[in-house]
């Protein structure tokens, strides 16, 4: 029987990327790719799911991001926003301290009771910290052509990103494009793809072909590494507000290398999972 088995869950989003989030501070043991995958097949959509685990040091709490493929991601931007509210709801906190394989975000509450700032750290541009399958000297236009599509831009904001500027960012096809960017060879852990038209030097509109989730409502980690390479780039300024399908979340590449996100979460309903949802995957 899996440790999720009428476990409690609750489905939120942010900006409309929808997040599934799994409290396991009792240490019970985080989801495989396969009850992942079972979750999602079951139904209960969403494009991350994100647990609460215990800290390992000085942090509030620790978390796991796990695409709807099963494969996982070191950083999520939306989710931690939805995971920090959460927290702040149920503790009262207002500045909390969260451990993740992309490194410890913080996360403090914004000006309106459903807006959270995370500190996404410090982006890396070098190809081997991408990663690219090859070395790649001017990561700001990458060789790369996918269609209509080339010189991406390339971040990593505790997960890869390619960044594609464009004049309208419904003119390509990214439900083809995207997924053939993802898997293309350069990008050894693929990559979460990105249509960007810069509108001013504060503004940004951008569409998101996420790695192993798909065409989402919004990215914020693909918001982060946008807002830096538009930067880096000379296309905007370091503060920008960066409008996705979902909506809009402001972005500030602060002079010390870190990246400040800000933007909404919601809580939409609350659950247990059926532990029929279960019955064919690995015990
Ligand atoms: N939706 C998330 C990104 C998930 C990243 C995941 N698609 C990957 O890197 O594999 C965000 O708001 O940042």
């Amino acid at each position: 029987m899996s440790a999720l088995a009428n476990r409690p869950f609750v489905k939120m989003n942010g900006l409309g990327n929808e997040i599934l989030v799994v409290d396991l501070r009792d240490g019970a043991p985080a989801p495989t790719p396969d009850e992942t995958r079972a979750i999602y097949a079951s139904g209960l959509t969403f494009d991350q799911l994100m647990t609460l685990e215990p800290p390992t040091g000085d942090e509030d709490f620790r978390t796991r991001i796990l695409n709807l493929d099963g494969s996982e991601s070191g950083a999520c931007g939306n989710g931690t926003r939805c995971i920090a509210l959460l927290v702040m709801q149920e503790t009262g906190k207002r500045r909390l301290e969260i451990g993740s394989a992309g490194g410890t975000l913080i996360a403090t509450a914004g000006s309106a009771p459903d807006l959270v700032t995370v500190d996404m750290g410090v982006p890396r541009f070098d190809w081997q910290s991408i990663p690219l399958a090859h070395e790649v000297e001017d990561t700001r236009a990458v060789p790369l052509e996918i269609g209509p599509l080339h010189n991406p831009s390339v971040a990593n904001v505790g997960n890869p990103h390619a960044i594609f500027w464009v004049d309208d960012v419904e003119e390509h096809d990214l439900l083809t494009l995207g997924p053939v960017a993802e898997f293309d060879a350069l990008f050894p852990e693929r990559a979460n793809i990105s249509l960007a038209h810069v509108t001013a030097p504060d503004a940004i509109t951008l569409k998101v072909w996420e790695r192993g989730a798909g065409l989402t409502r919004a990215c914020g980690t693909a918001a982060c590494a946008t807002a830096v390479s538009a930067a880096r780039t000379g296309r905007t300024g370091r503060s920008v507000t960066v409008t996705l399908p979902g909506g809009p979340l402001h972005v500030l590449w602060r002079e010390d290398g870190h990246i400040l996100m800000t933007g909404p979460a919601e809580t939409e309903f609350t659950g247990t999972f059926d532990p029929a949802i279960f019955a064919g995957t690995a015990a």
